[in-house]
């Protein structure tokens, strides 16, 4: 049991790495796909099951814990871990990003942000110190900066002033932060699709020095093609020692891709949040189970697949109780979707580690350009 959080780098392939970050709360697999658990749950997922897709680390929000139930009271109950009986790794987001998508009322200024809840319109304030002090309360493993994630498409003076209020933040975390051995602290990278902000960002979380790294302000609608344009130069300027974090991503594709740029660490909510409206992941493509040609369709989502799903259910039965709104819909399609990103991952693990990536990739592409799925 290590006491200290540390990275080794096991292998490259091109740009893609594969490694593992060592915590005192278990290892991580690099590349690592984070399931997103909001409000201290994977929803429709017990912990064991989201540890039986093969996730080694989940996502948590300071912005939703602030709010319900207050990082205070899970700080009373023993903190998020127990909280929620996930004795693994958790990975927290500061709270400044969601705080800009989803509530009310915002005034943002040097200090930090005033908001309403978006749950009952209470007035918040998030500053760096605020936010460490949340993270601390709910006792997560890897602590992210506050920081400001601009909407994009933004003029190139709006980007470089919240890059730069950004990283003035990044030294206050740091310094709120302090030195907690086995805890780590992750710099956010900003700077929009801006190759010179990118650079001008990552200079300055070096000079702050972190733990890791993210790559941030990005999957906030650019396009796949514009965040992988992004991709081919923004981690290059990050440490090649620490892990990389890319935030919000993705779908199949994207996640490999982004693999392919030198990317360590990713979350979203697709897998989970498609499981509850019937969207599938599978190697083949998107099944959307609810159209009525699975009416009547023995066949399991996915031959290939061995999770619960596939192994114990036809496509006709998840279309029904996907049709009929039954619970076990959303916790078998959830159950799916992570076991497939997971699966996705150790592939990605197993042929970087093989010197395989390129031909990993080509065959992974060529699967999904079949339809009949
Ligand atoms: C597919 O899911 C939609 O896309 C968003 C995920 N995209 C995303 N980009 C992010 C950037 C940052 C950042 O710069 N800083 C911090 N601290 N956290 C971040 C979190 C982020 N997540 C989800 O967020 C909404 C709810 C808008 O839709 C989801």
């Amino acid at each position: 049991m290590t006491e200290r959080f540390s990275f080794e780098l096991k292998a490259t392939d091109g740009k893609a790495r594969t490694g593992v970050i060592n915590t005192p709360r278990g290892e991580i697999r690099t590349p690592a796909f984070m399931p997103v658990g909001t409000a201290a749950t994977v929803k429709a997922m017990m912990p064991e099951s989201v540890r039986a897709t093969g996730a080694d680390i989940l996502l948590g929000n300071t912005y939703h814990l602030m709010l319900r139930p207050t990082a205070e009271r899970i700080d009373r109950l023993g903190g998020l871990h127990k909280f929620m009986n996930w004795d693994r790794p958790i990975l927290t987001d500061s709270g400044g990003f969601q705080v800009m998508s989803l509530a009310g009322l915002r005034k943002l200024t040097e200090k930090g942000v005033t908001f309403k809840s978006h749950i009952d319109g209470s007035k918040h304030e998030l500053t760096p110190e605020r936010s460490m002090e949340i993270q601390k309360l709910l006792g997560s493993d890897i602590v992210m900066c506050f920081d400001e994630c601009p909407a994009l498409p933004a003029d190139r003076d709006r980007i470089a002033e919240s890059m730069r209020l950004s990283m003035r933040w990044a030294a206050r975390s740091k310094e709120a932060f302090g030195d907690r051995p086995g805890h780590a602290l992750f710099g956010i990278q900003q700077g929009g699709l801006e190759a010179d902000f990118r650079e001008e960002s990552a200079e300055a979380l070096k000079e702050i020095g972190f733990d890791g790294y993210a790559v941030g302000g990005l999957a906030v609608g650019e396009g796949q093609e514009a965040m992988f344009g992004c991709l081919d130069h923004a981690p290059d300027h990050l440490p090649k020692d620490k892990p990389r974090y890319l935030m919000g991503v993705g779908k199949p594709d994207d996640i490999v891709g982004a693999v392919a740029r030198g990317i360590d660490m990713m979350d979203c909510v697709l897998p989970s949040r498609s499981g509850r409206t019937g969207q599938v992941f599978t190697r083949r493509g998107v099944v959307n189970i609810k159209n009525a040609r699975h009416a009547d369709d023995p066949r399991p989502l996915d031959e290939a697949c061995s999770c619960p799903a596939c192994s114990n259910y036809s496509r006709a039965y998840l279309h029904h109780v996907y049709r009929s709104n039954e619970m076990i819909s959303g916790m078998l399609l959830t159950w799916h979707n992570l076991h497939y990103f997971q699966e996705i991952m150790q592939g990605m693990r197993d042929a970087i580690g093989a010197g395989t990536f390129e031909d990993w990739q080509a065959e992974f592409h060529a699967q999904r350009a079949q339809g009949d799925i």
